[in-house]
C-alpha cells in the first residue's frame, strides 16, 4: 500500500488530508526518522515527540508566509520532510543532504539558521515588528522546548513581548527534559504541574480551552479570567505568562493531532501574545529512545535489531572529552577546591562520573552560558577552583561575563572548551572556530591546547595550579596517544612550546593543539620524500613562546597550522607578535626575517560534512600540510 508521506510534497498536501490519516503519517514519518538516524545519527528523541505538533501547526498555518520559528531547531525532522524535502533527508546532516538544523538555502519555509537556544522568541519579536511596520498581517509562530524558553535570551524577549501589541504564537513544548532532566526553578514547577495532572485531567483542559474560544474576546483581561474560573491546575504555569502579561493556554495534549489543530484554529488570529503548553513524550514511538532520552537526544548511527540497539563507534580510543572530564574528577580528589560548571551539558562535556562523584560540587545550571560563566567568578572569588565546561560554540554567549567578571577581576576560573574546530554532521551553527579570537583578546588570559592524551591531562592540572584565568581548547576527538609524540608528556610551562622534531632545517611547522598528529604525520612523509622539517607544538597561544618569534627572526619560514579561524587565530598572533611594534628590531633585522604562511579556516562558514573532510577543507589534514610545505620547499 502506497504510504500517505510518498503523497506529501509540501504543507498543502497535509491540509487535505482527514484526521485519522494525519495521525497515520505520524507513524509514517516516525518511522522513517528512525531508520534514517539509525543510519546517518541525528537529533532522534526531540523529533519523535513533536511529530503530531509539527503537522497540526502545518495543518492550520502556511508557513510558506506565516513565519515559524524553531528554538536550537535540533526537532525541525517532521518540518523538513513535508516541505518537500523528503529525499533530501535520506542524507540528514551529509554533505549532500539536508542539514540537521532550519537553513533557508535549503527552504523557504526555514527563517533562520539555528543551533542555539533562546532566539526564536526575540527574532519573532523583531519580525513581529517589522511586520507591523510594513502592514503585514503575517502570523508568527516560535517554537521552543521547555529547557529553551528559561534560557537568558528567551526570558528577555518574554520581557518585552507584550509590547509588541500584536499576534505572536509561543508553542511551549513541554517534555520534562533538555538534554539531560531540566534543571531550575521553573523547571521544577513545570516537573511539579506535569505530575499532579491526570492524562483525564489534560483532556478536560483541552475541552474547556475549546469551548472558551469564542468567548476571548481582543482584551487579554478577559480571557484571563474565563480560564481562571475553569482550569485550576495550570494556575503556577498561567501565573508565570499571565505576570508578563502574555495569555497562557493550556497544558494540553501535544500528541492528539484533532485536538491540536482545533486549538490552533481557535487561537490562531489573536491579537495579542499568547502561550499554547503542550505536554508531550521525547522518543515517543520508540522504546529505546522513550526509556533512554539522554543517550538518543543527539546519537550516532546505530542498527536496531527487533528492538537490540548497538550503536556504531566511529573511531577507537579515549576522546578528550572523556579525559579532560575524569582529569577534572581525579583533581577533585586531590584538591577540595574542585567544583565544575555546566550549562545543561553535563554528559557532552564528559562531567558524568564527576556529577556521580561530587554531586554536590557540580553545578548544572542549565542552559544559561551567561551565568555559568559568572556563578563560576563568584566561586573563584570566595576561593573555590571552578572549571567552566562549555561547547566552544555556546561558550560565545559568555564573552562579556569572561571578559568582565573573569579576566578583569584576573580570577582563576579554567574554561574547558570542548569541541574547538570543526566538529562534523551539526555544521556551522555548532563549529568552534572562534574562541581563541575573543579569549586571547583578554588580558590575563592563558590561551592553551592539548595535542595529546597526556597533554589534556597535564593541561588541566597546569590550569589548576594557574592563579589567573585560563582556556583549555580541545575538539570533538580521539586523543592522540603517544606514537611518536612522547616530548608532550612533559609538564606545560607557561609560554613555552614543546619540539617534536629538531633539527636546523629552513621550514618550521608550529602546530596549534589537536592539528599536531597530523602535522606529525606530514612531518615523517615529507622527510621520507627528501623534505625535512622542524616540527614545534606551541601549547599555548597566549602567550606565545618567544622562541618561535626568534625562528622568525633569524630567518625561518614558519607555517603555523591551527583548526580555528584564521582570523585573530594561533597564526593571526605569531603574525601580529612578529609583525607588531615592539617585538622585531626592524632597522637592524629586515633582510634577515623570515617567512610566515598560516593554515586554518577560511573566513567563510563552513557547512555540515565529515569532520575528516573539514579538516581537509581548512586545510590541515596531512596531505594537505605536505602539499603547502612541498610548494614553499619548491620556492626556496
Ligand atoms: C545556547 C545553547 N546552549 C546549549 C545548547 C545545547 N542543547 C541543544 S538542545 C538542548 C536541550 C534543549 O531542550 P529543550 O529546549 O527542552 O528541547 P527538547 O530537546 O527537549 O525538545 C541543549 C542544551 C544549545 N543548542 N544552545
Ligand atoms: C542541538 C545541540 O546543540 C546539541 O544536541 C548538539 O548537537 C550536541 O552535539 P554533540 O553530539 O557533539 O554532543
Ligand atoms: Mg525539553
Amino acid at each position: 500500500m502506497t504510504k500517505i508521506l510518498e503523497t506529501i510534497d509540501s504543507p498543502q498536501d497535509i491540509k487535505k488530508l482527514k484526521i485519522e490519516q494525519l495521525e497515520k503519517l505520524a507513524g509514517e514519518i516516525r518511522q522513517e526518522i528512525i531508520e534514517t538516524v539509525g543510519r546517518t545519527g541525528g537529533h532522534l528523541a526531540s523529533n519523535l515527540g513533536n511529530v503530531e505538533l509539527t503537522l497540526a501547526m502545518h495543518y492550520v498555518f502556511d508557513f510558506k508566509t506565516d513565519h515559524l520559528l524553531w528554538d536550537v531547531g535540533h526537532q525541525c525532522y517532521t518540518h523538513k520532510l513535508i516541505t518537500g524535502r523528503k529525499e533530501l533527508f535520506k542524507n540528514l546532516r551529509q554533505k549532500d543532504g539536508v542539514s540537521g538544523f532550519p537553513s533557508p538555502q535549503e527552504s523557504e519555509y526555514d527563517r533562520f539558521t539555528v543551533g542555539h537556544a533562546g532566539t526564536s522568541i526575540p527574532t519573532g519579536i523583531g519580525m513581529g515588528i517589522a511586520a507591523k511596520k510594513l502592514g503585514k498581517k503575517d502570523h508568527i509562530v516560535s517554537f521552543v522546548g521547555d529547557a529553551s524558553i528559561v534560557n537568558g535570551l528567551s526570558l528577555e524577549a518574554l520581557n518585552y513581548l507584550q509590547d509588541l501589541k500584536r499576534q505572536f504564537l509561543i508553542v511551549l513544548n513541554d517534555n520534562s527534559m533538555a538534554i539531560d532532566v531540566t534543571q531550575g526553578a521553573i523547571a521544577t514547577m513545570l516537573s511539579r504541574v506535569r505530575l499532579s495532572h491526570t492524562y483525564d485531567e489534560i483532556n478536560k483542559t483541552t475541552r474547556n480551552i475549546l469551548d472558551h474560544i469564542p468567548l476571548i474576546g481582543r482584551k487579554m483581561d478577559n480571557a484571563i479570567a474565563n480560564f481562571k474560573k475553569t482550569i485550576k491546575m495550570s494556575l503556577p504555569a498561567s501565573r508565570l505568562f499571565e505576570s508578563l502579561n502574555i495569555a497562557y493556554f493550556g497544558p494540553v495534549d501535544g500528541h492528539d493531532i484533532r485536538s491540536l489543530i482545533q486549538l490552533f484554529n481557535g487561537i490562531k488570529d489573536i491579537d495579542y501574545p499568547v502561550v499554547l503548553h503542550t505536554y508531550t513524550n521525547k522518543g515517543k514511538g520508540f522504546h529505546p529512545a522513550g526509556d533512554d532520552p539522554r543517550s538518543f537526544h543527539s546519537t550516532g548511527p546505530f542498527t536496531n535489531d527487533n528492538g537490540k540497539i548497538t550503536h556504531i563507534k566511529a573511531g577507537s580510543g579515549e576522546t578528550f572529552t572523556s579525559i579532560i572530564g575524569d582529569t577534572i574528577t581525579d583533581l577533585a580528589k586531590e584538591d577540595s577546591r574542585v567544583t565544575t560548571v555546566t550549562a545543561a551539558m553535563p554528559d557532552g562535556t564528559g562531567l558524568r562520573r564527576f556529577k556521580t562523584s561530587f554531586p554536590d560540587r557540580c553545578f548544572d545550571v542549565g542552559i544559561a552560558e551567561s551565568a555559568a560563566v559568572d556563578i563560576a567568578a563568584g566561586q573563584a572569588k570566595m576561593g573555590l577552583r571552578p572549571f567552566v565546561c562549555i561547547y566552544s560554540t555556546f561558550l560565545q554567549r559568555g564573552f562579556d561575563q569572561i571578559a568582565h567578571e573573569v579576566a578583569l577581576q584576573n580570577l582563576p576560573v579554567i574554561f574547558c572548551i570542548d569541541r574547538a574546530g570543526v566538529v562534523g554532521d551539526d555544521g556551522p551553527t555548532h563549529h568552534g572556530m572562534l574562541d581563541l579570537a575573543f579569549l586571547r583578546s583578554l588580558p590575563n588570559m592563558t590561551v592553551l591546547a592539548p595535542a595529546t592524551a597526556a597533554e589534556a591531562q597535564n593541561a588541566c592540572r597546569y590550569a589548576l595550579n594557574l592563579d589567573s584565568p585560563c582556556a583549555i581548547r580541545y575538539p570533538r576527538d580521539y586523543a592522540p596517544q603517544n606514537d611518536g609524540l612522547e616530548a608532550c608528556d612533559s609538564d606545560f610551562v607557561t609560554g613555552k612550546s614543546v619540539t617534536i622534531l629538531d633539527n636546523d632545517s629552513k621550514i618550521v611547522i608550529v602546530s596549534y593543539g589537536s592539528c599536531l598528529k597530523n602535522a606529525y604525520e606530514a612531518a615523517i612523509e615529507l622527510k621520507k620524500r627528501g623534505i625535512e622539517v622542524k616540527l614545534i607544538n606551541a601549547r599555548f597561544a597566549k602567550p606565545l613562546d618567544s622562541d618561535i618569534i626568534e625562528l622568525y627572526k633569524v630567518g625561518k619560514t614558519i607555517v603555523t597550522v591551527e583548526e580555528h579561524s584564521l582570523t585573530c587565530g594561533f597564526g593571526s598572533a605569531l603574525l601580529e607578535a612578529c609583525c607588531g611594534r615592539n617585538e622585531v628590531d626592524m632597522n637592524s633585522q629586515t633582510s634577515s626575517l623570515g617567512k610566515i604562511v598560516i593554515i586554518g579556516g577560511p573566513d567563510r562558514f563552513i557547512d555540515k560534512n565529515t569532520r575528516n573532510n573539514q579538516l581537509k577543507e581548512l586545510g590541515v589534514d596531512s596531505e594537505s600540510i605536505i602539499s603547502t610545505v612541498t610548494k614553499l620547499n619548491n620556492m626556496s
